[in-house]
């Protein structure tokens, strides 16, 4: 059954960008912006309740509306759904992958240097970059995981640094902040995550 629309739920401008620019006209996609509240936990669960939040929110937000305009609430389920959130981690593989699913408050207190720092007791210097989408189709849905993974090294800040983490995680010689954005896109922890929900979504 083709999707109809499919709402990207993220209060990430670099993400959203990065997201249509992986799906291009393939999935029509609406996005909110919302910080939503994020528990702690294994990226998994933590991927899994910010989505059923989402779903929430996104349902209630249309119930509003009908009842505002006095439609049919019967048809609330069908308009809520489907959403889609993304939850991003960087893993240092000497710090047992912390700092994780935290890495947005490490990288807001410690900025990237403080991150390099880190890591100086260590020689291992690897990290991984997780990107897990969970999708639902509506209030009450179960969300269902598409992750995608890369492992790269973590450096010395250098690129342009107008998104996260991207100039300190180098893949091939190259930190994501110093790729050309369309290259990013390909190999990307993200692009990895997106090509599961494409098949995926094909399949239904
Ligand atoms: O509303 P949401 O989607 O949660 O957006 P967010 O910015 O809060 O994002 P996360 O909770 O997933 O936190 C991940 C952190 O990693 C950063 N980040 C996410 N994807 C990245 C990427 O591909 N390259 C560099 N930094 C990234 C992002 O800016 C955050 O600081
Ligand atoms: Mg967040």
């Amino acid at each position: 059954m083709p999707l109809e629309q499919l709402n990207f739920i993220t209060g990430n401008r670099n993400k959203l960008a990065e997201v249509k620019a992986i799906l291009g006209d393939v999935v029509p996609l609406q996005s909110k912006s919302l910080d939503l509240t994020e528990i702690q936990g294994a990226m998994e669960d933590i991927s899994k309740d910010k989505c059923r939040r989402a779903a929430t929110i996104v349902g209630f937000s249309i119930l509003f509306t009908i009842t505002i305009a006095r439609c049919n609430v019967l048809n609330i389920w069908k308009i809520g759904g489907p959403v889609l959130t993304e939850d991003t981690c960087l893993c240092f593989n000497a710090l047992k992958e912390l700092p994780g699913p935290y890495i947005k408050w490490f990288l807001q207190a410690l900025g990237h240097e403080g991150l390099n720092n880190l890591l100086i007791a260590y020689k291992d210097k690897s990290a991984q970059a997780v990107c897990t989408f969970a999708y639902s189709s509506g209030p009450g849905h179960e969300p269902i995981l598409f992750q995608g993974r890369v492992t790269g090294t973590i450096v010395p800040a250098r690129g342009p640094t107008n998104f996260g983490w991207d100039p300190i995680f180098e893949y091939d010689g190259e930190t994501y902040a110093e790729m050309d954005k369309a290259k990013k896109n390909t190999l990307s922890h993200r692009a990895i995550a997106l090509s599961k929900l494409k098949q995926w979504l094909q399949t239904q």
